[in-house]
């Protein structure tokens, strides 16, 4: 089950981070783009380039530190197909270094439309006779408000190809609580109520670390209900957004992990891909900055929560 792998990752590397993937042309270094500029022109190729060998240097730096990435489709589908192609060569790359990839593309729809998005990012494609692999990410983040027939699709394709899913339950941003707080006619939230259906979903998916393969979204922004819901769900792994640039720091997160330090993920975007810019580090030094702030996130993240087991 996918999730057993990112779980032994996280033990061997004793970290329970993944640096977030989202580029923008703002974040990289002059270097990288005046060389793609160059080369390719200022325009989407350009820039698509230059998003590449900024996330290159980034994994090659974080690779044997942090686990895993989240390359959030946003920030390449901005730069047209151009960008996508950079998003397809990230994963391919980050893979082949070992790392587990978490395609953030939030993608919900009816059922025959999420099988074509399960296809597309976890699984394969027939063109012919010969079976093609779209992206290759290794976990994909849906929404699941269209409820269980936009989710069975994924399970299948889990399944055959060892994928998971993080289904997105309590977000970090700061109106997520008009809807996902509501109380149903049950008394329970809308959040409580969607982290249940994980639990139901994952039964098809069982981990041998207990956690199943459909996984939660739960926001570093809400410490009290990564707190309710870790005791509530305890087949349901975490991914726990909203650690630095959104102000969540580890004593926030720690909630978010069971009493074997496992149980979830923590990402960080921003605070890891600026890392230079916020040390007033040379450019040439962006891949270094990013990896002493993996390692600074690290450590506070496991001194709060102790050995991973
Ligand atoms: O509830 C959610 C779900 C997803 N995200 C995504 O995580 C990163 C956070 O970036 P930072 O720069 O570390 O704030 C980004 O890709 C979001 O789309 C989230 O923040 N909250």
């Amino acid at each position: 089950m996918a999730f057993d792998r990112l779980i032994e990752r996280i033990a061997t590397l004793q970290n329970p981070t993944v640096a977030g993937l989202d580029p923008k042309l703002d974040y990289i270094p002059s270097y990288i783009k005046e060389e793609a500029f160059a080369k390719y022109g200022k325009n989407l190729e350009g820039a698509a380039a230059a998003i590449l060998e900024f996330n290159k240097g980034l994994i090659d730096a974080l690779c044997e530190i942090v686990p895993a990435v989240k390359p959030q489709c946003a920030y390449y589908e901005m730069y047209g197909w151009q960008g996508v192609k950079t998003l397809h060569d990230t994963i391919a790359y980050a893979s082949e270094k070992g790392m587990f990839v978490i395609t953030d593309g939030k993608r919900n729809d009816i059922g025959t439309t999420m099988e074509a998005y399960a296809a597309a990012h976890l699984g394969t494609v027939l063109v012919e006779d010969e079976l093609c692999v779209p992206f290759g990410g290794d976990a994909l983040t849906v929404n699941g408000y269209l409820g269980s027939d936009g989710i069975k699709p994924l399970l299948s394709i889990c399944k055959a190809e060892d994928k998971g899913i993080f289904v997105l339950v309590k977000t970090s941003n700061p109106s997520s609580g008009e809807l996902q707080n509501r109380v149903l006619d049950d008394q329970k939230t809308l959040y409580a109520t969607m982290g249940a259906l994980c639990e139901q979903w994952g039964e098809e998916l069982p981990g041998k670390y207990g956690y199943s393969g459909v996984g939660a979204v739960v926001g570093a922004t809400y410490p009290e209900q990564l707190r309710e819901l870790r005791s509530a769900l305890p087949h349901t792994f975490f991914l726990v957004p909203g650690y630095g640039a959104q102000g969540g720091g580890a004593k926030d997160v720690a909630p978010a992990f069971d009493a074997n330090g496992r149980g979830a993920i923590v990402n960080a975007s921003r605070s890891i891909l600026c890392a230079w810019q916020k040390q007033h580090a040379p450019e040439h030094d962006y891949a270094k900055a990013a990896a002493a702030e993996a390692v600074r996130m690290r450590d506070e993240i496991v001194g709060e929560i102790g050995t991973i087991k």
